[in-house]
Parts: C-alpha cells; sequence; structure tokens
C-alpha cells in the first residue's frame, strides 16, 4: 500500500462532451482530486479526442488540476500549447518519440509537472535513466485511445515494478485503464496513488451519481467502507 495520498482522477474522456463544462464541474463536485484529459492523435493512438482548444475552455470551470494524458507523437510541438492552456501535469508516452528525456526536460521548463506514460507492453525499464526527471509515473492498464475497456491484470505486476524503481523518491504513480471500485483495492496495494477513472465514473452520464462512484473507488483504494 502507497502512503502517498490517494487522489481520483476521473477521464472526461467518458463525459458527455455536450454538456463538457457542466461535466467537469459535476466531477468537481463530486469529490474528484484531479481533471484527467486524454488528448489523442489519430497516429499514436487510433482514435481523436480533442486538443488544447478545449482544454483551455475547461480550465475556465475549476482551479483543481488538470492532467493531461498527450498521446501524441511527436509530441514536443504541443507541449508549450497546452501549458498555455492551462495544463498542470503533462504526460507524455515512452514510447512517442525517441528524445524522450528532452521532452521531459522541456515540460518542466515550462513550469509545469513532468509525467511519462508506459503502454501495456512497455516494460518499465524503459523509464529507468529518466525517474529523475518525472513527477508523474502512468501505468497504463489498457491499450490507449479508448475508455471502456478490461483492466489488464499483469498491470499489477507492473506497478510493483514501477513503485520499486520510484522508491522513496517524490514521484506519483497513476494508472490509467479498467480502474473500478472492485479493482481499486488491488491496485492501491500494488503501489499506485492516483487513480484515472472515465467509464467507472461517467457510466450513464447522470451527475447525482458521480459523487458516489468517485467515493466507492477512494474507499476501496485507501482500504475504508464507502
Ligand atoms: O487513456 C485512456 C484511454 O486511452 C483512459 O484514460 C481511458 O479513458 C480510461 O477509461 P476507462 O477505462 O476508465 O473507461
Amino acid at each position: 500500500m502507497t502512503t502517498r495520498p490517494i487522489r481520483i482522477a476521473p477521464s472526461i474522456l467518458s463525459a458527455d462532451f455536450a454538456r463538457l463544462g457542466d461535466e467537469v464541474k459535476a466531477i468537481v463536485d463530486g469529490g474528484a482530486d484531479y481533471i484527467h484529459v486524454d488528448v489523442m492523435d489519430g497516429h499514436f493512438v487510433p482514435n481523436i479526442s480533442f486538443g488544447a482548444v478545449v482544454m483551455k475552455a475547461i480550465r475556465a470551470v475549476t482551479d483543481k488540476p488538470f492532467d493531461v494524458h498527450l498521446m501524441i507523437s511527436p509530441v514536443d510541438a504541443y507541449l508549450a500549447e497546452f501549458a498555455k492552456s492551462g495544463a498542470d501535469i503533462i504526460t507524455v508516452h515512452a514510447e512517442a518519440g525517441v528524445h524522450l528525456h528532452r521532452t521531459l526536460q522541456a515540460i518542466r521548463a515550462l513550469g509545469k509537472k513532468a509525467g511519462v506514460a508506459l503502454n501495456p507492453a512497455t516494460p518499465v525499464s524503459a523509464i529507468q535513466h529518466v525517474i529523475d526527471d518525472v513527477d508523474l509515473v502512468l501505468v497504463m492498464s489498457v491499450n490507449p485511445g479508448f475508455g471502456g475497456q478490461s483492466f489488464i491484470p499483469e498491470s499489477l505486476a507492473k506497478l510493483r515494478q514501477a513503485k520499486a524503481l520510484i522508491g522513496g523518491r517524490d514521484i506519483d504513480l497513476e494508472v490509467d485503464g479498467g480502474v473500478t471500485a472492485n479493482n481499486a483495492r488491488a491496485i492501491a496495494d500494488a503501489g499506485a496513488n492516483v487513480f484515472v477513472a472515465g467509464s467507472s465514473v461517467y457510466a450513464g452520464n447522470d451527475p447525482a451519481t458521480y459523487a458516489d462512484r468517485i467515493a466507492a473507488i477512494r474507499a476501496a483504494a485507501t482500504g475504508r467502507t464507502a
């Protein structure tokens, strides 16, 4: 079990885009710690979501940290735009470019927290030489590109490896894909402290249910009763 604070980061990929501002407000009112923004380019991943213009529009809705997951390759040309649009944490993929070290330094130079994401097939060793250049490690527990997929069980072992690599450093360990109240305890036991949850929070797109869904994931992750 991690000793770092548990953070719940609903992914707006599963929000009702026709009411996006209200959907962001609703998860903030429901207890979200971060707003997770999935940016997909139709090249690095087989889907297109939204870009910095949308990010900027929803930034106006809340002061909560925006946790922006860039599924873009090559990504460097977009970092400044997302920083300017109000991202607080900018995460790039280890697989998305050959100059990961430079990219992470560029994010920090923009005054933002730098995150690195690993696809399911990428070993934790891929980030061993940049671990002191990141504030967050994101272990993808599904293949990126779509919400609503099932958690890949092997991700638990990978989270443990990532936690061991992080050691005593001031780095968050985030998990993304197929996270629910049913698996959050096992995920926390494997060392994660930031839980991205799209469909398990936004299912049905009924704002009246978001607080209970967020609370259930948090309770499971912290080992409490909801
Ligand atoms: O980055 C991604 C998908 O690429 C994720 O953030 C998903 O959007 C999570 O959705 P669920 O698996 O929780 O529905």
